[in-house]
């Protein structure tokens, strides 16, 4: 069974109280290889490790390690929770004053749509640092599952709100920057905290039709695999260097993932070069149990953890391996050295957080809560929802014009969100400032009223006899809805992609009032906004995904224009007849007999949003300045790329230098703009995809009339096509540049 959190927490008071790093400077092990700290990372886990008993080892395979007291170890909780803001069911907030709140981001899917890897380095850089003074609190640990990178295949999926989107290269450098800022930089002599890219792999479906993600099989071919569901998991391990990784529930091609010895050893160990000793990999919380019951790939619960065990997977989200390990031993089903490599990589991996080292040589543990929602973090947190929300449609209404005389009305579940601002994974924000709060600071008169939360008819409901009378009293109409994790969630996919009728009906009803009206779309996922789009009455719509603590402001200063939007949808919106067009458990991506295909790559129908839509309040052009010759030669690309240094011939570089593309504002209004740069052609296998993202920049403040550049690094990679094998192929072909179109 799943431990409950409430449980969780219980457990978490009882070790409290215990010390929470090893004493190397007069505990039991100061005389230890262990507490050399010029000795190398493995041979120092190798020491701690071969003093440990077979009990003792067995022990420290489950996510709560009791530690070895009678060496000194304290215990060690390994999960923790980083997604948008320090979090997890062991992250512990006190109830006031210090340490008791810290700043929440937007959740990965409104990061994604600011197509910004430098925020998104800056906004790890401040988890981890909050992150590592909670740690020196003993209120969280030092390693994070984090990020999550599935990719938002299926636009029924209740976690995509957990990622930055469909598309595999912006996956990828969102999640390199991203640990980038976790970690810190690989030559700092200790990292500020450990990732963990989650989930490998092929985990993208809650729980549809009767399949559930814990006995989930997903069928995936060779060329999807390399191409769509695997990129962002490369990116982690071997351009990267991230320090775990967890397997996921599924099973890949009938192998549960976390005793796949072909993804944990093959693919991540040998082909992505993941050899490092500090490198491990965890299970999700009780997937090893799920290799038994539900997967039955092994036949006992021993046969399960010596599988997992020996599949690669050193730590058990859970109990289960500690439970079951002594039975799979005295069965003879795993042997001790299997068992002391997966320690070593656990114990090598808290050496380079500077776990056994004294604190006084290192800056992350002078941190303290004066280094938390500093007031730098709370204007990151702004900026990083501001950047992320998209403007999808608007008649010139936007930005709005108010003074003192503007009487704005704000409707919807959304006005006064709270909690739900964070979606998933959030541990306590700084400040929750919901869209009616930001309303309330601007120098207008507020008509507020929700007027949904009932599925019964809203226009005879209580709700809408409070709405009425302030829409009527109101110069303009905002109506702030949408979805939230009642809907969209942790084990739980959605069924429907369109608007409830209640909530058409109110905005129907809104619209029918002839007054300029504003539509705002919230959560994770994208709901079919075409009722909205084609009804001539509303001036605008729109999207703001979980926009974090500050979102409520972020979308007020958007709508009256003190801050211009820039974001790009980093999804497809479908039209909500896809739920019926393609099973949510068919992982192909190509069209298809039973399916219209996935993603802005692939799928054939009409979508209501294409990925990378995103209005301004000015217009741009863009030209390729220099850069591009008129033909390529394939052997003299590979030839300098083998000239070069690069271990990888995807990572060479196409062009010497980057591609630069003018970006002239040719409005008025100061924006940002993102260059999303796109390959498009027919070359190698058919079907062509109809464009691929191959280089993204955003550029900021380029105020009316004045122009900045872009500068496009293409490498070789992103020309290469994916073959039925899965091999990576330059093919001969006609080749175009798109840019942001
Ligand atoms: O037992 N529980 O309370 C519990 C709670 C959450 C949970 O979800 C899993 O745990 C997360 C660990 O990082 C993975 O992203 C997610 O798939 C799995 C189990």
């Amino acid at each position: 069974m799943l431990r409950s959190y409430a449980q969780l927490v219980t457990l978490l008071s009882a070790t409290k109280a215990l010390a929470l790093f090893p004493d190397c400077s007069s505990g039991p092990l100061k005389n230890e290889t262990i507490c050399d700290s010029s000795a190398t990372p493995l041979d120092r886990a190798k020491s701690l490790v071969a003093l440990y008993t077979l009990e003792e080892k067995i022990n420290a395979t489950g996510s709560t390690s009791p530690g070895v007291h009678r060496l000194g170890i304290p215990p060690y909780e390994w999960w923790n929770e980083g997604l948008h803001g320090i979090a997890g069911p062991f992250t512990n907030f006190s109830d006031s004053g210090d340490y008791s709140y810290s700043t929440s981001f937007p959740q990965p899917i409104t990061m994604g749509a600011a197509f910004d890897d430098q925020l998104i380095k800056a906004v790890a850089t401040v988890i981890s640092i909050e992150a590592r003074a909670f740690n020196n609190a003993n209120r969280t640990g030092l390693d994070f599952w984090t990020p999550n990178i599935n990719p938002f295949r299926d636009p029924r999926w209740g976690r995509g709100q957990e990622t930055p989107g469909e598309d595999p290269y912006h996956l990828s450098s969102y999640v390199h920057a991203l640990i980038a800022g976790l970690q810190g930089d690989s030559s700092d002599p200790y990292k500020r905290v450990v990732a963990t890219c989650k989930h490998y792999a092929g985990y993208d479906m809650e729980n549809w039709n009767g399949n559930f993600r814990y006995q989930f099989d997903a069928q995936i071919s060779q060329q999807d695999l390399v191409e769509y569901y695997l990129p962002s998991f490369q990116s982690c391990a071997r351009d990267s260097n991230v320090g775990a990784f967890m397997c996921s529930y599924n099973a890949v091609n009938g192998v549960p993932t976390c005793a796949d010895p072909y993804l944990l050893q093959t693919i991540l160990r040998e082909h992505w070069g993941w050899t490092n000793e500090e490198q491990w990999v965890t299970s999700d919380c009780d997937a090893i149990q799920n290799v038994f019951l539900p997967h039955q790939w092994s036949s006992t619960r021993e046969q399960a953890v010596a599988d997992s065990l020996i599949a690669g997977t050193d730590l058990d989200c859970g109990s289960y391996m500690p439970n079951h390990l002594p039975g799979a031993f005295a069965q003879g089903l795993v042997n001790e050295t299997v068992l002391d490599q997966a320690l070593v990589r656990q114990y090598s991996s808290l050496i380079r957080l500077g776990w056994f080292d004294a604190p006084e040589k290192q800056p992350y543990r002078q941190l303290d809560f004066s280094d938390v929602a500093t007031n730098a973090s709370q204007q990151l947190a702004y900026r990083a929802a501001a950047e992320g929300i998209v403007l999808l449609k608007n008649d010139g209404l936007l930005p709005l014009t108010i003074d003192s005389s503007t009487s704005v009305g704000l409707f919807g579940e959304w006005a006064n969100a709270t909690d739900d601002l964070l979606g998933n994974y959030y541990g306590v924000a700084t400040y929750l400032h919901s869209p009616l709060w930001a309303a309330e600071q601007l120098n207008i008169t507020v008509n507020y009223a929700s007027g949904l939360g009932s599925s019964s008819d809203p226009t005879t409901n209580f709700g809408w006899m409070s709405v009425w009378p302030a829409a009527a009293a109101s110069d303009v109409i905002i109506f702030i809805s949408g979805i939230t994790n009642d809907i969209e969630a942790e084990e739980k996919d959605r069924v429907s992609l369109s608007w409830t009728g209640p909530q058409l009906d109110m905005i129907g009803q809104l619209a029918g009032l002839g007054k300029p009206m504003i539509v705002v779309q919230m959560g994770g996922g994208q709901l079919d906004s075409s009722p909205i789009v084609n009804n001539p009455n509303i001036s605008a719509l729109l999207w703001g995904g979980y926009p974090g603590q500050d979102g409520g402001v972020a979308i007020m200063d958007i709508i009256t224009g003190k801050a211009a939007p820039a974001g790009r949808l980093p999804l497809t919106q479908y039209p909500s007849s896809y739920t019926n067009e393609v099973p949510m458990t068919d992982m192909s991506l190509r069209p298809g007999p039973t399916s219209p295909g996935r993603t802005y790559k692939w799928y054939n129908g009409t979508a209501v949003f294409e990925f990378g839509s995103g209005l301004h309040y000015t217009n741009f052009s863009a030209s390729v300045n220099r850069g591009l010759e008129s033909s390529y030669d394939i052997s003299e690309l590979m030839s300098t790329c083998k000239q070069s240094n690069e271990t990888y011939p995807d990572r060479c570089a196409f062009t010497p230098s980057p591609i630069q593309v003018e970006i002239t504002n040719i409005g008025t209004t100061s924006s940002d703009y993102v260059t999303l740069a796109y390959l498009t052609g027919s070359f190698g296998p058919a079907p062509y995809p109809k464009k691929s993202l191959v280089a993204y920049q955003r550029l900021f403040s380029i105020s009316g009339g004045s122009s900045d550049i872009a500068a496009l690094n293409l490498t070789l990679g992103s020309l290469a096509r994916v073959d039925m094998k899965g091999n990576k192929v330059l093919y001969p072909g006609e080749y175009s540049l798109l840019i942001d179109n």
